[in-house]
């Protein structure tokens, strides 16, 4: 499965800039000989951090981002793990993560469940009330956490339980804990013997740098893939997903777990 993961610095507070360098940067990775068979944007991109701006910029119902990303999805036949986006919906503002495929059917929407308190969100934000559950593209079981999610194991332990072999992290996540950032996406990867897949922007906003460092990861805990911290880039990895069913074969964590003490 062939994957293009977008590491951009976002127009903050600018949705029309941001729609069109990500239209963009997909028409360009589609022109890529790697041909990919997903791709994968990061959290919040169509606004970036303007929290006290959303009122009047984040979208109704993904009523703008949905459509944009159906419209990319069909013409160049690809999967879109869509990132994440402003959303109001029922009086609240939510941080959704929505994925589409390639025919452009939505075939999962998740709102973070985890709000991070250290870019103030639950101050500006509705926190999900459900936790994620899995999808399937091209057969596969996957997960999608959203930037803070990664440091709740929780969550994605209940994802592979539900037979995910992709964890997919959106994310924004600030330079200041990149070793946070590293160090949790092998931990979940070798914990629950599964490829993690990230997508972080760069850049500065409000005085807080991002990481950058979008990764890719094995089941075993290697890094396959690693963006650099400070510069627009897209990861292009073919990832061999026999290696999930080889792991759990190998180490099987899955099979020693003891359900009946937790
Ligand atoms: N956007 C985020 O959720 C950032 C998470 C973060 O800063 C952290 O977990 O540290």
């Amino acid at each position: 499965m062939n994957y293009a993961i977008c590491q951009i610095a976002l127009v903050p507070g600018n949705p029309q800039a941001n729609y069109s360098k990500v239209e963009q940067w997909v028409h360009a990775v589609m022109e890529t000989e790697e041909k990919p068979d997903i791709l994968v944007l990061p959290e919040m991109w169509t606004t970036g951090y303007t929290l006290p701006d959303l009122p009047q910029l984040a979208e109704h119902h993904l009523e703008t981002t949905l459509p944009f990303l159906q419209r990319l999805a069909k013409q160049h036949s690809v999967h879109l793990i869509g990132g994440s986006v402003a959303n109001q919906r029922d009086g609240g503002i939510y941080n959704t993560a929505l994925v589409v495929n390639k025919k452009g059917e939505l075939v999962y929407e998740y709102d973070k469940a985890h709000l991070v308190p250290m870019l103030n969100e639950p101050a500006y934000l509705t926190e999900g009330r459900s936790i994620g559950h899995v999808f399937e593209l091209d057969g596969i079981k996957m997960g999608v956490m959203i930037c803070y999610d990664l440091r709740f194991p929780e969550l994605a332990r209940s994802l592979a339980l539900e037979g995910a072999q992709v964890l997919h992290i959106v994310a924004e996540w600030p330079e200041a804990r990149t070793t946070h950032w590293q160090a949790l996406q092998v931990a979940r990867a070798i914990e629950n013997q599964c490829y993690v897949v990230s997508s972080n922007v760069i850049g500065t906003y409000d005085g807080v740098e991002f990481a950058g460092s979008s990764m890719v990861i094995d089941p075993w805990g290697d890094i396959l893939a690693q963006a650099g911290k400070d510069k627009e880039e897209t990861l292009l990895i073919s990832l061999e997903l026999n290696q999930v069913p080889k792991v759990r074969k190998d180490v099987p964590v899955f099979s020693s777990r003891r359900s009946d003490l937790y």
